[in-house]
Protein backbone atom coordinates (compact mmCIF):
# COMPACT_ATOMS: atom_id res chain seq x y z
CA UNK A 1 0.00 0.00 0.00
CA UNK A 2 1.24 3.06 -0.79
CA UNK A 3 1.79 6.53 1.72
CA UNK A 4 -1.31 8.23 1.39
CA UNK A 5 -3.38 5.08 0.64
CA UNK A 6 -2.27 3.86 4.29
CA UNK A 7 -2.66 7.11 5.80
CA UNK A 8 -6.26 7.45 4.70
CA UNK A 9 -6.76 4.02 6.01
CA UNK A 10 -5.98 5.12 8.70
CA UNK A 11 -7.68 8.33 8.83
CA UNK A 12 -10.72 5.91 8.36
CA UNK A 13 -10.40 3.66 11.20
CA UNK A 14 -9.95 6.74 13.18
CA UNK A 15 -13.20 7.64 12.59
CA UNK A 16 -14.96 4.81 13.02
CA UNK A 17 -13.32 4.31 16.97
CA UNK A 18 -16.16 3.97 18.70
CA UNK A 19 -18.34 2.18 16.89
CA UNK A 20 -16.09 -0.15 16.11
CA UNK A 21 -18.03 -2.93 17.28
CA UNK A 22 -17.54 -6.19 15.52
CA UNK A 23 -15.89 -8.18 17.82
CA UNK A 24 -16.08 -12.18 17.46
CA UNK A 25 -17.11 -12.82 20.76
CA UNK A 26 -19.45 -9.72 21.50
CA UNK A 27 -21.29 -8.08 18.17
CA UNK A 28 -22.26 -5.02 20.48
CA UNK A 29 -18.89 -4.32 22.16
CA UNK A 30 -17.69 -0.85 21.01
CA UNK A 31 -13.50 0.00 22.35
CA UNK A 32 -11.74 3.61 23.48
CA UNK A 33 -9.10 5.24 24.88
CA UNK A 34 -6.58 2.00 24.44
CA UNK A 35 -2.75 3.35 25.73
CA UNK A 36 -1.64 1.34 28.44
CA UNK A 37 -1.61 -2.22 27.89
CA UNK A 38 1.02 -5.36 27.83
CA UNK A 39 1.58 -6.29 24.33
CA UNK A 40 4.14 -8.42 24.80
CA UNK A 41 2.73 -10.67 27.50
CA UNK A 42 -1.15 -9.49 26.49
CA UNK A 43 -1.91 -8.84 29.92
CA UNK A 44 -5.62 -7.59 29.98
CA UNK A 45 -5.89 -7.15 33.69
CA UNK A 46 -3.29 -4.39 33.40
CA UNK A 47 -5.09 -2.80 30.04
CA UNK A 48 -6.61 0.64 30.33
CA UNK A 49 -9.02 -0.01 27.55
CA UNK A 50 -12.65 0.16 28.05
CA UNK A 51 -15.43 -1.61 26.26
CA UNK A 52 -18.64 -0.31 26.10
CA UNK A 53 -21.47 -3.27 26.17
CA UNK A 54 -25.14 -1.88 25.22
CA UNK A 55 -27.24 -0.78 28.38
CA UNK A 56 -23.72 -0.64 30.38
CA UNK A 57 -21.36 1.63 31.35
CA UNK A 58 -18.06 2.10 29.87
CA UNK A 59 -15.77 -0.17 31.92
CA UNK A 60 -12.17 -1.56 32.27
CA UNK A 61 -11.78 -4.84 30.09
CA UNK A 62 -12.52 -7.86 32.15
CA UNK A 63 -10.18 -10.86 31.20
CA UNK A 64 -13.28 -12.68 28.94
CA UNK A 65 -13.92 -10.11 26.83
CA UNK A 66 -10.71 -8.77 26.43
CA UNK A 67 -9.22 -12.50 24.79
CA UNK A 68 -11.33 -11.57 21.75
CA UNK A 69 -9.95 -8.23 20.99
CA UNK A 70 -6.78 -5.67 21.13
CA UNK A 71 -7.01 -2.29 19.92
CA UNK A 72 -4.43 0.43 19.59
CA UNK A 73 -6.03 3.72 19.49
CA UNK A 74 -4.52 6.71 19.23
CA UNK A 75 -6.93 10.28 19.85
CA UNK A 76 -10.26 8.51 20.29
CA UNK A 77 -9.36 6.80 16.61
CA UNK A 78 -8.27 2.96 15.81
CA UNK A 79 -5.00 2.74 14.53
CA UNK A 80 -5.06 -0.93 13.83
CA UNK A 81 -6.37 -3.49 15.38
CA UNK A 82 -5.65 -7.26 15.87
CA UNK A 83 -6.98 -10.52 17.49
CA UNK A 84 -5.69 -10.78 20.95
CA UNK A 85 -5.42 -14.40 20.88
CA UNK A 86 -3.56 -15.06 17.70
CA UNK A 87 -1.08 -12.18 19.20
CA UNK A 88 -0.72 -14.15 22.23
CA UNK A 89 -0.56 -17.81 20.34
CA UNK A 90 2.34 -16.57 18.24
CA UNK A 91 4.35 -15.07 20.92
CA UNK A 92 3.91 -17.98 23.29
CA UNK A 93 4.86 -20.81 20.62
CA UNK A 94 8.35 -21.72 21.07
CA UNK A 95 9.09 -19.82 24.25
CA UNK A 96 9.18 -22.51 26.80
CA UNK A 97 10.46 -20.27 29.82
CA UNK A 98 7.62 -18.08 29.67
CA UNK A 99 5.13 -19.07 31.79
CA UNK A 100 5.33 -17.24 35.22
CA UNK A 101 7.47 -14.59 33.55
CA UNK A 102 7.42 -11.08 34.48
CA UNK A 103 5.87 -8.69 31.98
CA UNK A 104 7.40 -7.05 29.97
CA UNK A 105 9.30 -10.31 28.49
CA UNK A 106 12.34 -10.62 26.31
CA UNK A 107 10.68 -13.97 24.37
CA UNK A 108 9.90 -11.59 21.66
CA UNK A 109 13.75 -11.21 21.25
CA UNK A 110 14.15 -14.55 21.50
CA UNK A 111 13.60 -17.72 18.52
CA UNK A 112 10.12 -16.93 18.61
CA UNK A 113 8.06 -17.02 15.45
CA UNK A 114 8.24 -12.85 15.15
CA UNK A 115 11.43 -12.62 16.73
CA UNK A 116 12.96 -9.05 15.40
CA UNK A 117 16.05 -11.16 16.08
CA UNK A 118 16.92 -13.50 13.21
CA UNK A 119 16.57 -10.28 10.58
CA UNK A 120 19.81 -9.07 11.88
CA UNK A 121 21.64 -12.50 11.77
CA UNK A 122 24.93 -12.08 9.87
CA UNK A 123 25.43 -14.23 6.88
CA UNK A 124 22.04 -14.48 5.50
CA UNK A 125 21.37 -12.29 2.19
CA UNK A 126 20.14 -9.46 3.89
CA UNK A 127 17.87 -6.82 1.77
CA UNK A 128 19.02 -4.44 4.27
CA UNK A 129 22.75 -3.83 3.08
CA UNK A 130 21.59 -3.45 -0.40
CA UNK A 131 19.46 -1.15 0.33
CA UNK A 132 21.41 1.03 2.47
CA UNK A 133 24.04 0.24 -0.17
CA UNK A 134 21.46 2.36 -2.95
CA UNK A 135 20.95 4.90 -0.29
CA UNK A 136 24.62 5.32 1.09
CA UNK A 137 27.29 3.65 -0.64
CA UNK A 138 27.35 1.83 2.94
CA UNK A 139 29.42 -1.83 2.54
CA UNK A 140 28.05 -4.84 3.37
CA UNK A 141 30.81 -5.17 5.93
CA UNK A 142 30.27 -1.22 7.37
CA UNK A 143 26.38 -1.92 7.80
CA UNK A 144 27.21 -4.68 9.65
CA UNK A 145 29.49 -2.99 11.36
CA UNK A 146 27.99 1.02 12.23
CA UNK A 147 24.41 -0.26 11.94
CA UNK A 148 23.04 -3.73 12.67
CA UNK A 149 26.38 -5.26 15.16
CA UNK A 150 24.86 -2.33 17.40
CA UNK A 151 20.89 -3.75 17.45
CA UNK A 152 22.50 -7.00 17.93
CA UNK A 153 24.00 -6.29 21.15
CA UNK A 154 21.04 -4.33 22.00
CA UNK A 155 18.78 -7.42 21.25
CA UNK A 156 20.83 -9.75 23.35
CA UNK A 157 21.30 -7.39 26.39
CA UNK A 158 17.94 -6.76 26.27
CA UNK A 159 17.10 -10.95 26.55
CA UNK A 160 19.53 -11.07 29.59
CA UNK A 161 18.36 -8.01 31.18
CA UNK A 162 15.01 -6.89 30.54
CA UNK A 163 14.11 -9.28 33.91
CA UNK A 164 15.74 -6.80 36.26
CA UNK A 165 14.86 -3.61 33.99
CA UNK A 166 11.11 -4.68 34.61
CA UNK A 167 11.16 -5.52 38.08
CA UNK A 168 10.02 -3.62 41.14
CA UNK A 169 13.00 -1.61 42.47
CA UNK A 170 12.74 -0.61 46.10
CA UNK A 171 13.68 2.59 46.88
CA UNK A 172 15.46 3.80 50.22
CA UNK A 173 12.97 5.18 52.95
CA UNK A 174 12.24 7.50 55.68
CA UNK A 175 11.51 6.56 59.29
CA UNK A 176 7.60 7.23 59.07
CA UNK A 177 7.98 4.51 55.50
CA UNK A 178 10.10 1.80 57.71
CA UNK A 179 7.97 -0.78 57.58
CA UNK A 180 6.11 0.09 53.94
CA UNK A 181 7.06 -1.50 50.85
CA UNK A 182 8.41 1.60 48.81
CA UNK A 183 9.24 0.78 45.35
CA UNK A 184 9.32 1.97 41.70
CA UNK A 185 7.27 0.02 39.10
CA UNK A 186 8.40 0.60 35.70
CA UNK A 187 5.47 0.29 33.01
CA UNK A 188 4.67 0.70 29.71
CA UNK A 189 3.53 4.16 28.45
CA UNK A 190 1.49 2.89 25.90
CA UNK A 191 1.93 4.04 21.64
CA UNK A 192 5.22 5.52 20.74
CA UNK A 193 6.21 6.82 17.94
CA UNK A 194 9.39 6.44 16.62
CA UNK A 195 10.33 8.94 13.92
CA UNK A 196 14.18 7.65 12.10
CA UNK A 197 16.85 9.36 10.27
CA UNK A 198 17.99 8.90 7.04
CA UNK A 199 21.92 8.60 7.74
CA UNK A 200 22.09 5.45 10.08
CA UNK A 201 18.35 4.26 9.29
CA UNK A 202 18.57 1.27 10.63
CA UNK A 203 20.79 1.99 14.18
CA UNK A 204 18.30 5.19 14.89
CA UNK A 205 15.03 3.55 13.96
CA UNK A 206 15.10 0.38 15.21
CA UNK A 207 17.17 1.19 18.27
CA UNK A 208 14.58 2.92 19.63
CA UNK A 209 12.35 0.38 18.93
CA UNK A 210 13.76 -2.19 20.79
CA UNK A 211 13.56 -0.48 23.80
CA UNK A 212 10.07 0.56 22.80
CA UNK A 213 9.18 -3.33 22.36
CA UNK A 214 11.06 -4.40 25.75
CA UNK A 215 9.39 -1.79 28.05
CA UNK A 216 6.15 -3.30 26.67
CA UNK A 217 4.78 -0.37 24.42
CA UNK A 218 3.42 -0.28 20.83
CA UNK A 219 4.97 1.42 18.44
CA UNK A 220 4.51 2.68 15.03
CA UNK A 221 7.76 3.00 13.28
CA UNK A 222 8.07 5.98 10.66
CA UNK A 223 11.43 5.57 8.71
CA UNK A 224 12.69 8.62 6.87
CA UNK A 225 11.85 8.94 3.85
CA UNK A 226 15.24 10.23 2.61
CA UNK A 227 16.43 7.33 2.46
CA UNK A 228 14.38 5.95 -0.48
CA UNK A 229 15.62 2.35 -0.69
CA UNK A 230 16.03 1.39 2.85
CA UNK A 231 12.59 3.21 3.84
CA UNK A 232 11.26 0.44 1.60
CA UNK A 233 12.86 -2.11 2.79
CA UNK A 234 11.83 -1.50 6.31
CA UNK A 235 8.11 -1.09 5.46
CA UNK A 236 8.60 -4.64 3.87
CA UNK A 237 10.65 -6.47 6.33
CA UNK A 238 9.67 -5.56 9.88
CA UNK A 239 5.71 -6.94 9.51
CA UNK A 240 7.55 -9.80 8.55
CA UNK A 241 9.05 -10.57 11.80
CA UNK A 242 7.44 -8.49 14.59
CA UNK A 243 3.69 -8.18 14.67
CA UNK A 244 2.70 -5.56 12.29
CA UNK A 245 -0.83 -4.50 14.51
CA UNK A 246 1.58 -3.95 17.45
CA UNK A 247 4.54 -2.24 15.46
CA UNK A 248 3.09 -0.97 12.15
CA UNK A 249 5.64 1.05 9.78
CA UNK A 250 4.22 4.42 8.36
CA UNK A 251 6.64 5.03 5.73
CA UNK A 252 5.79 8.87 3.76
CA UNK A 253 7.43 11.95 3.91
CA UNK A 254 6.60 15.40 5.60
CA UNK A 255 2.78 15.37 5.43
CA UNK A 256 2.93 11.63 6.13
CA UNK A 257 4.53 12.76 9.37
CA UNK A 258 2.58 15.43 9.82
CA UNK A 259 -0.27 13.77 9.76
CA UNK A 260 0.82 11.15 12.13
CA UNK A 261 1.92 14.09 14.33
CA UNK A 262 -1.77 15.36 14.54
CA UNK A 263 -2.79 11.69 16.64
CA UNK A 264 -2.23 11.32 20.27
CA UNK A 265 0.89 9.54 21.25
CA UNK A 266 2.20 8.27 24.71
CA UNK A 267 5.91 9.41 23.41
CA UNK A 268 7.46 10.79 20.45
CA UNK A 269 10.60 9.52 20.06
CA UNK A 270 12.21 11.87 17.30
CA UNK A 271 15.74 11.45 15.74
CA UNK A 272 16.58 14.25 13.18
CA UNK A 273 17.97 18.02 12.86
CA UNK A 274 17.11 20.53 15.78
CA UNK A 275 14.49 22.80 13.62
CA UNK A 276 12.33 19.60 12.55
CA UNK A 277 12.43 19.15 16.46
CA UNK A 278 10.78 22.32 16.92
CA UNK A 279 7.91 21.16 15.14
CA UNK A 280 7.80 17.76 16.99
CA UNK A 281 7.87 19.20 20.16
CA UNK A 282 5.13 21.79 18.96
CA UNK A 283 2.78 18.73 17.55
CA UNK A 284 3.53 16.89 21.37
CA UNK A 285 2.79 19.67 23.23
CA UNK A 286 -0.77 19.61 21.82
CA UNK A 287 -1.32 16.47 23.80
CA UNK A 288 1.12 16.96 26.48
CA UNK A 289 2.99 14.18 24.61
CA UNK A 290 6.82 13.53 25.83
CA UNK A 291 9.49 13.87 23.54
CA UNK A 292 12.97 11.93 22.91
CA UNK A 293 14.86 14.43 20.63
CA UNK A 294 17.78 12.96 19.64
CA UNK A 295 19.14 15.67 17.44
CA UNK A 296 22.63 17.26 15.91
CA UNK A 297 24.82 20.05 15.64
CA UNK A 298 28.61 20.93 15.63
CA UNK A 299 30.34 18.94 17.55
CA UNK A 300 33.78 20.44 18.53
CA UNK A 301 37.32 18.81 18.39
CA UNK A 302 39.92 20.36 20.38
CA UNK A 303 43.45 19.12 19.32
CA UNK A 304 46.11 20.11 22.34
CA UNK A 305 49.71 20.35 21.45
CA UNK A 306 50.70 17.90 24.05
CA UNK A 307 49.23 15.24 22.76
CA UNK A 308 50.41 12.29 19.91
CA UNK A 309 48.71 14.17 17.08
CA UNK A 310 49.46 11.44 14.59
CA UNK A 311 47.20 9.22 16.44
CA UNK A 312 44.62 11.75 17.06
CA UNK A 313 44.33 12.74 13.59
CA UNK A 314 43.89 8.90 12.79
CA UNK A 315 41.10 8.71 15.31
CA UNK A 316 39.52 11.99 14.07
CA UNK A 317 39.59 11.22 10.06
CA UNK A 318 37.76 8.29 11.32
CA UNK A 319 35.24 9.69 13.09
CA UNK A 320 34.56 12.23 10.70
CA UNK A 321 34.47 10.41 7.13
CA UNK A 322 32.76 7.31 8.58
CA UNK A 323 29.52 7.57 6.30
CA UNK A 324 30.89 10.14 4.20
CA UNK A 325 30.59 13.06 7.50
CA UNK A 326 26.89 12.18 7.62
CA UNK A 327 26.94 11.02 11.20
CA UNK A 328 25.27 13.24 14.56
CA UNK A 329 28.32 12.42 16.34
CA UNK A 330 31.32 13.29 13.94
CA UNK A 331 33.67 15.61 14.66
CA UNK A 332 32.16 18.71 12.83
CA UNK A 333 35.69 21.39 13.11
CA UNK A 334 38.81 21.07 14.53
CA UNK A 335 40.67 23.63 17.25
CA UNK A 336 43.97 23.44 17.29
CA UNK A 337 47.04 25.97 18.28
CA UNK A 338 48.22 27.40 14.74
CA UNK A 339 51.67 25.89 15.72
CA UNK A 340 50.47 22.23 14.77
CA UNK A 341 47.97 23.24 11.89
CA UNK A 342 50.20 22.06 9.61
CA UNK A 343 50.70 18.90 11.03
CA UNK A 344 47.09 18.10 11.65
CA UNK A 345 46.59 18.50 7.78
CA UNK A 346 49.62 16.16 7.30
CA UNK A 347 48.18 13.70 9.56
CA UNK A 348 44.59 13.49 8.61
CA UNK A 349 45.74 13.41 4.70
CA UNK A 350 47.57 10.21 5.57
CA UNK A 351 44.44 8.79 7.28
CA UNK A 352 42.74 9.55 4.35
CA UNK A 353 45.08 7.46 2.20
CA UNK A 354 45.18 4.89 4.24
CA UNK A 355 41.73 4.50 4.91
CA UNK A 356 40.44 5.08 1.69
CA UNK A 357 43.13 5.10 -0.95
CA UNK A 358 44.37 7.57 -3.20
CA UNK A 359 41.14 7.32 -4.66
CA UNK A 360 38.04 7.46 -2.59
CA UNK A 361 35.59 7.47 -5.18
CA UNK A 362 36.19 3.92 -6.04
CA UNK A 363 37.09 2.37 -2.02
CA UNK A 364 33.87 0.52 -1.28
CA UNK A 365 34.05 1.90 1.82
CA UNK A 366 33.80 5.66 1.23
CA UNK A 367 30.04 6.31 1.01
CA UNK A 368 27.93 8.91 -0.95
CA UNK A 369 25.95 12.06 0.24
CA UNK A 370 22.64 10.84 0.25
CA UNK A 371 21.12 13.00 -2.15
CA UNK A 372 21.80 15.70 -4.57
CA UNK A 373 19.94 18.33 -2.26
CA UNK A 374 22.53 17.80 0.57
CA UNK A 375 25.53 17.85 -2.01
CA UNK A 376 24.53 21.23 -3.16
CA UNK A 377 24.02 22.01 0.25
CA UNK A 378 27.55 20.54 1.39
CA UNK A 379 29.49 22.36 -1.80
CA UNK A 380 27.93 25.75 -1.27
CA UNK A 381 29.73 25.54 1.81
CA UNK A 382 33.15 25.27 0.18
CA UNK A 383 32.72 28.85 -1.33
CA UNK A 384 34.84 31.24 1.32
CA UNK A 385 37.45 28.88 2.87
CA UNK A 386 40.80 27.30 1.90
CA UNK A 387 40.80 24.01 0.78
CA UNK A 388 43.99 21.78 1.98
CA UNK A 389 43.00 18.25 1.47
CA UNK A 390 40.67 16.95 -0.94
CA UNK A 391 37.81 19.02 -2.47
CA UNK A 392 36.94 16.62 -5.77
CA UNK A 393 33.57 16.18 -6.44
CA UNK A 394 31.54 14.50 -8.67
CA UNK A 395 27.37 15.85 -8.37
CA UNK A 396 26.08 12.93 -10.46
CA UNK A 397 27.59 10.11 -8.29
CA UNK A 398 26.85 12.64 -4.86
CA UNK A 399 30.28 12.32 -4.09
CA UNK A 400 32.69 14.76 -2.27
CA UNK A 401 36.51 13.45 -1.25
CA UNK A 402 37.12 13.82 2.12
CA UNK A 403 38.01 17.30 2.60
CA UNK A 404 40.32 19.43 5.08
CA UNK A 405 39.77 23.04 5.01
CA UNK A 406 42.58 24.85 6.56
CA UNK A 407 42.55 28.74 8.32
CA UNK A 408 39.07 28.12 8.88
CA UNK A 409 36.68 31.70 10.16
CA UNK A 410 34.06 31.45 12.56
CA UNK A 411 32.12 33.46 10.32
CA UNK A 412 32.79 31.22 7.33
CA UNK A 413 29.56 30.23 5.63
CA UNK A 414 30.95 26.03 7.05
CA UNK A 415 30.95 27.53 10.43
CA UNK A 416 27.18 28.39 10.03
CA UNK A 417 25.39 24.87 10.60
CA UNK A 418 26.14 21.80 11.11
CA UNK A 419 28.01 20.33 8.10
CA UNK A 420 26.89 16.76 7.75
CA UNK A 421 29.18 15.77 5.07
CA UNK A 422 33.41 15.21 4.87
CA UNK A 423 34.31 18.87 5.33
CA UNK A 424 37.11 18.93 8.22
CA UNK A 425 37.49 22.71 8.91
CA UNK A 426 40.28 23.82 11.26
CA UNK A 427 40.21 26.85 13.07
CA UNK A 428 43.26 27.77 14.69
CA UNK A 429 42.73 29.12 18.42
CA UNK A 430 46.11 30.74 20.51
CA UNK A 431 44.98 28.45 24.34
CA UNK A 432 42.52 25.81 25.69
CA UNK A 433 40.55 28.74 27.22
CA UNK A 434 40.13 30.36 24.19
CA UNK A 435 39.18 26.91 23.14
CA UNK A 436 36.41 26.34 25.81
CA UNK A 437 35.00 30.51 25.34
CA UNK A 438 34.77 29.32 21.65
CA UNK A 439 32.69 26.45 22.81
CA UNK A 440 30.67 27.88 25.27
CA UNK A 441 29.55 30.54 22.79
CA UNK A 442 27.93 28.42 20.53
CA UNK A 443 24.91 25.98 21.15
CA UNK A 444 25.80 22.69 23.50
CA UNK A 445 26.95 20.26 20.92
CA UNK A 446 25.86 16.49 20.95
CA UNK A 447 29.21 15.26 21.58
CA UNK A 448 32.75 17.12 22.19
CA UNK A 449 35.98 15.47 21.54
CA UNK A 450 39.56 16.76 23.01
CA UNK A 451 42.38 14.97 22.17
CA UNK A 452 45.32 15.66 24.98
CA UNK A 453 48.06 13.48 26.90
CA UNK A 454 46.99 16.10 29.99
CA UNK A 455 44.24 14.77 32.52
CA UNK A 456 43.91 18.33 33.62
CA UNK A 457 42.94 19.79 30.21
CA UNK A 458 40.50 16.88 29.79
CA UNK A 459 39.12 18.01 33.61
CA UNK A 460 39.12 21.49 32.26
CA UNK A 461 37.17 20.66 29.11
CA UNK A 462 34.86 18.58 31.08
CA UNK A 463 34.14 21.18 33.64
CA UNK A 464 34.02 24.02 31.80
CA UNK A 465 32.09 23.27 28.97
CA UNK A 466 28.43 21.40 28.15
CA UNK A 467 27.40 18.35 25.89
CA UNK A 468 25.28 15.44 25.33
CA UNK A 469 28.73 13.41 25.44
CA UNK A 470 32.51 14.00 26.49
CA UNK A 471 34.90 11.95 24.71
CA UNK A 472 39.03 12.12 25.26
CA UNK A 473 41.14 11.13 23.00
CA UNK A 474 38.92 9.07 20.53
CA UNK A 475 35.44 10.02 18.44
CA UNK A 476 31.91 8.03 18.10
CA UNK A 477 33.25 5.62 20.21
CA UNK A 478 30.42 6.26 23.40
CA UNK A 479 27.88 5.22 20.97
CA UNK A 480 28.24 1.89 21.32
CA UNK A 481 28.39 1.98 24.94
CA UNK A 482 25.01 0.50 26.03
CA UNK A 483 25.72 1.63 29.78
CA UNK A 484 25.96 5.42 28.86
CA UNK A 485 23.17 7.16 28.08
CA UNK A 486 23.21 8.58 24.24
CA UNK A 487 21.69 11.95 23.93
CA UNK A 488 21.73 15.82 23.94
CA UNK A 489 21.52 18.49 25.62
CA UNK A 490 19.88 22.08 24.87
CA UNK A 491 19.56 22.13 21.07
CA UNK A 492 21.61 18.96 20.39
CA UNK A 493 18.27 17.22 21.59
CA UNK A 494 16.75 16.46 24.78
CA UNK A 495 15.82 12.64 26.95
CA UNK A 496 18.67 9.76 26.17
CA UNK A 497 18.54 6.31 24.82
CA UNK A 498 20.60 3.01 24.72
CA UNK A 499 20.56 -0.08 26.56
CA UNK A 500 18.43 0.40 29.68
CA UNK A 501 18.50 3.80 29.13
CA UNK A 502 15.77 3.50 26.43
CA UNK A 503 14.10 1.14 28.63
CA UNK A 504 13.60 3.28 31.69
CA UNK A 505 12.88 6.58 28.69
CA UNK A 506 10.13 4.70 27.06
CA UNK A 507 8.56 3.33 30.66
CA UNK A 508 6.95 5.25 33.08
CA UNK A 509 8.61 5.36 36.85
CA UNK A 510 5.89 4.55 38.90
CA UNK A 511 5.80 5.12 41.98
CA UNK A 512 4.52 2.38 44.95
CA UNK A 513 4.16 2.69 48.55
CA UNK A 514 2.30 -0.25 49.92
CA UNK A 515 1.37 0.15 53.54
CA UNK A 516 -0.56 -2.20 56.05
CA UNK A 517 -4.01 -1.25 57.85
CA UNK A 518 -1.83 -1.54 61.40
CA UNK A 519 0.43 0.79 62.93
CA UNK A 520 -1.88 3.49 62.94
CA UNK A 521 -0.71 5.32 65.68
CA UNK A 522 2.26 6.42 64.21
CA UNK A 523 0.05 8.57 61.20
CA UNK A 524 -1.37 10.38 64.56
CA UNK A 525 1.35 13.29 64.43
CA UNK A 526 -0.12 14.56 60.64
CA UNK A 527 -3.62 14.34 61.33
CA UNK A 528 -5.73 17.58 62.76
CA UNK A 529 -5.70 19.07 65.17
CA UNK A 530 -2.20 19.82 64.02
CA UNK A 531 0.24 20.73 66.94
CA UNK A 532 3.32 22.12 67.43
CA UNK A 533 4.36 19.15 69.65
CA UNK A 534 3.07 16.94 66.24
CA UNK A 535 4.69 19.10 64.18
CA UNK A 536 8.11 18.78 66.10
CA UNK A 537 7.60 14.95 65.67
CA UNK A 538 6.92 14.97 61.81
CA UNK A 539 10.33 16.97 62.11
CA UNK A 540 12.34 14.68 63.92
CA UNK A 541 10.97 11.64 61.51
CA UNK A 542 11.55 13.37 58.19
CA UNK A 543 14.36 15.88 58.82
CA UNK A 544 16.41 14.64 61.92
CA UNK A 545 16.33 11.17 60.33
CA UNK A 546 17.20 11.97 56.38
CA UNK A 547 20.92 12.14 57.74
CA UNK A 548 21.32 9.04 59.61
CA UNK A 549 22.53 6.28 57.70
CA UNK A 550 21.07 2.36 57.29
CA UNK A 551 22.58 1.41 60.41
CA UNK A 552 21.56 4.66 62.00
CA UNK A 553 18.11 4.00 61.18
CA UNK A 554 17.83 0.63 62.53
CA UNK A 555 19.49 1.49 65.72
CA UNK A 556 16.57 4.28 65.92
CA UNK A 557 13.62 1.80 65.11
CA UNK A 558 15.12 -0.47 67.97
CA UNK A 559 15.28 2.21 70.22
CA UNK A 560 11.33 3.76 69.47
CA UNK A 561 10.27 -0.11 69.49
CA UNK A 562 11.81 -0.89 72.66
CA UNK A 563 10.42 2.37 73.65
CA UNK A 564 6.83 1.84 72.89
CA UNK A 565 6.67 -1.70 74.47
CA UNK A 566 8.15 -0.22 77.24
CA UNK A 567 4.93 2.44 77.22
CA UNK A 568 2.70 -0.27 76.46
CA UNK A 569 3.77 -2.60 78.63
CA UNK A 570 3.07 0.23 81.57
CA UNK A 571 -0.21 0.85 79.89
CA UNK A 572 -1.36 -2.36 79.77
CA UNK A 573 0.05 -3.15 83.75
N1 LIG B 1 21.20 12.48 17.93
C1 LIG B 1 21.12 11.45 17.14
O1 LIG B 1 21.10 10.29 17.57
C2 LIG B 1 21.04 11.65 15.67
C3 LIG B 1 21.15 10.55 14.82
C4 LIG B 1 21.06 10.76 13.46
C5 LIG B 1 20.90 12.04 12.96
N2 LIG B 1 20.82 13.08 13.81
C6 LIG B 1 20.70 14.44 13.30
O2 LIG B 1 19.72 14.46 12.30
C7 LIG B 1 20.02 15.41 11.31
C8 LIG B 1 19.97 14.75 9.95
O3 LIG B 1 18.73 14.20 9.76
P1 LIG B 1 17.59 14.98 8.94
O4 LIG B 1 16.88 15.92 9.85
O5 LIG B 1 18.19 15.49 7.69
O6 LIG B 1 16.69 13.72 8.70
P2 LIG B 1 15.37 13.56 7.87
O7 LIG B 1 15.27 14.55 6.77
O8 LIG B 1 15.31 12.12 7.56
O9 LIG B 1 14.24 13.92 8.92
C9 LIG B 1 14.04 13.12 10.05
C10 LIG B 1 12.58 12.74 10.11
O10 LIG B 1 11.79 13.90 10.29
C11 LIG B 1 10.71 13.90 9.37
N3 LIG B 1 10.47 15.28 8.98
C12 LIG B 1 11.25 16.07 8.19
N4 LIG B 1 10.72 17.30 8.08
C13 LIG B 1 9.58 17.29 8.83
C14 LIG B 1 8.58 18.27 9.13
N5 LIG B 1 8.65 19.52 8.64
N6 LIG B 1 7.57 17.90 9.95
C15 LIG B 1 7.50 16.65 10.45
N7 LIG B 1 8.41 15.70 10.18
C16 LIG B 1 9.42 16.01 9.40
C17 LIG B 1 11.17 13.05 8.22
O11 LIG B 1 10.06 12.45 7.59
C18 LIG B 1 12.08 12.04 8.87
O12 LIG B 1 11.43 10.86 9.24
C19 LIG B 1 21.39 15.92 11.65
O13 LIG B 1 21.25 17.13 12.33
C20 LIG B 1 21.95 14.86 12.59
O14 LIG B 1 22.92 15.35 13.47
C21 LIG B 1 20.87 12.91 15.13
C1 LIG C 1 30.18 3.47 16.25
C2 LIG C 1 29.66 4.59 15.44
C3 LIG C 1 28.20 4.57 15.18
C4 LIG C 1 27.70 5.93 14.92
C5 LIG C 1 26.20 6.00 14.83
C6 LIG C 1 25.78 7.40 14.98
C7 LIG C 1 24.32 7.60 14.86
C8 LIG C 1 24.06 9.03 14.61
O1 LIG C 1 24.23 9.56 13.52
Amino acid sequence: MVAHEKQSSLRSKQKTDVTFGTLPCQANANFKSVFSFDPVRGCCEQTQARVWVEGEAWNPIPAGRASCGWDLTVEGGCLCAADKDQLQRRRLSGCPDREGSQRPNADIFKGCPGSSRRWLEPGRPSKQADAIKKDLNKSDVGTQLYETLGLEGEISLAIRKLKDWAAPRPVEKNLLTLSDTVYIQPEPLGVVLIIGAWNYPWAVTIQPLIGAIAAGNAAVVKPSEVCVHTAKVMEDLLPYYIDKELYPVVTGGVSETQELLRQRFDHIFYTGNSMVGKVIMEAAAKHLTPVTLELGGKSPCYIDKNCDISIACRRVAWGKYTNCGQTCIAPDYVLCDPSIQDQVIEEVKKSIKEFYTEKPNTCPDYGRIINQRHFKRIMAMLDDSTIAVGGDNNESDCYIAPTVLKDVKPESKVMQEEIFGPLLPILTISSLDEAIKFINRREKPLALYVFTADDKVINRMRDETSSGGLLANDCLVHYSVSSLPFGGVGNSGMGCYHGKHTFDQLSHLRSCLIKKLNMEGVNSMRYPPHTAKKLGWARFFILKTADLGWIGKVALLAVLVVAAAAVLQKYLQ
